[in-house]
């Protein structure tokens, strides 16, 4: 696999993510810079799957770029919803007018997984897929996954978008109670970077 620095666009306009991203890159000596300070669109979402998602990001950053592109496609995947939701994580929070609201994307996954009854369980599992582009038209792609269990209400401030509603598995506090250093030794994001590093070295 080729080198990605000395400058790489993170496809995400995201500030969770990107956050995490550049806390996940630091010990690289990569310097990252954020799509909206490049003024980069945000493109529309229309893959089936995680990975197409993160595909269809990173490619367009970095066509529009001429740079390598690092794109993140996550989100909540809850078993009592059949996997949702899934690919669907962002527009679940979103209004009428596209404000994100996670406080009643919470409340909307805490109501199906209370209809679909107790013997469905509150098991759940985030994904990340990541994607790394490069101008010439090659890709890679990784995926990482951290099982764990929903719990309502939600708790901490910390971390972003359902965070406050997910345990993980082993854990007893939420991932938005958690240190970020401690989020990042288990989650979703830093497995499927865990991976990346690898296929770099
Ligand atoms: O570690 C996480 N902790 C909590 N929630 C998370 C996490 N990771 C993804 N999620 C949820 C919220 C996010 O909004 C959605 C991903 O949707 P997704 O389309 O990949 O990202 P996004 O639209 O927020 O930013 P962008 O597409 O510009 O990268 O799943
Ligand atoms: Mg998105």
């Amino acid at each position: 696999m080729k080198a990605i620095g000395p400058k790489l666009v993170i496809a995400t306009h995201n500030a969770g993510k990107l956050r995490e991203i550049r806390d996940l890159l630091a010990p690289f000596g990569i310097e990252c810079v954020g799509a909206a300070e490049l003024n980069l669109p945000e493109p529309e979402e229309i893959g089936n799957t995680f990975v197409d998602n993160a595909e269809l990001k990173a490619r367009e950053a970095a066509d529009l770029s001429g740079l390598p592109a690092l794109a993140d496609d996550s989100g909540l995947s809850v078993d009592a919803l059949h996997g949702n939701p899934g690919i669907f994580s962002a527009r679940w929070a979103e209004d009428e007018a596209g404000n994100r609201d996670f406080t009643r994307a919470m409340e909307r996954v805490w109501q199906e997984v209370e209809a679909a009854g107790p013997d469905a369980g509150h098991d759940a599992h985030f994904v990340c897929a990541l994607s790394l582009a490069w101008p010439d038209g090659s890709i890679e792609s990784f995926e990482g996954k951290v099982h764990g269990t929903l719990v309502w209400p939600p708790r901490g401030d910390k971390g972003f978008g359902y965070d406050p509603m997910f345990i993980a598995a082993g854990m007893d506090q939420t991932f938005a109670e958690i240190e970020p250093a401690d989020k990042h030794a288990i989650s979703h994001r830093a497995e499927a970077f865990r991976k990346l590093i690898d296929a770099l070295a």
